[in-house]
């Protein structure tokens, strides 16, 4: 199979994935309906290019953390299903991952819109 051949199916089993975590994943659902919002909310508030880009990079640091967390549980779940103290170490600072990228998002978020709005 050729280079280019290779990784075009590499982009296909990637977009698979990425509708397997919007179908499956209840955080990612409402981190999209969370988009779809702050979306409306740019365009109400017709913020600059420069905003529009850290918006989007903020979600989706959010969204790529939340999709990273989502695999480390699963290969968890899957090499350990039973309760197991490591288990809960490392489910807990793959959540962490998410936490930080999350007070990252929303602290751009409040630079972005609160001079907007006060
Ligand atoms: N096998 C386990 N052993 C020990 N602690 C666990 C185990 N599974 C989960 N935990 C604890 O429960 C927390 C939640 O884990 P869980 O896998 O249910 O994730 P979640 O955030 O509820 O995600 P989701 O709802 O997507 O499954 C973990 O962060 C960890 O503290």
């Amino acid at each position: 199979m050729s280079f280019i051949s290779k990784r075009i199916k590499s982009i296909g089993y990637a977009a698979k994935g990425a509708y397997l975590l919007i179908s499956t994943e209840a955080s990612i659902k409402v981190q999209l309906a969370i988009v779809v919002i702050i979306t409306i909310v740019g365009l109400y508030f017709e913020i600059s290019s420069i905003e529009w880009i850290m918006q989007t990079l903020a979600i989706g640091l959010v969204m790529s953390a939340e999709g990273i967390n989502t695999a480390i549980e699963a290969i968890a779940d899957f090499i350990h299903p039973e309760r197991h103290e490591k288990i809960g170490f490392i489910k807990d600072i793959a959540a962490g991952a998410v936490f930080i990228a999350s007070i990252v998002a929303v602290t751009v978020g409040l630079i972005i819109y609160l001079p907007k709005i006060t």
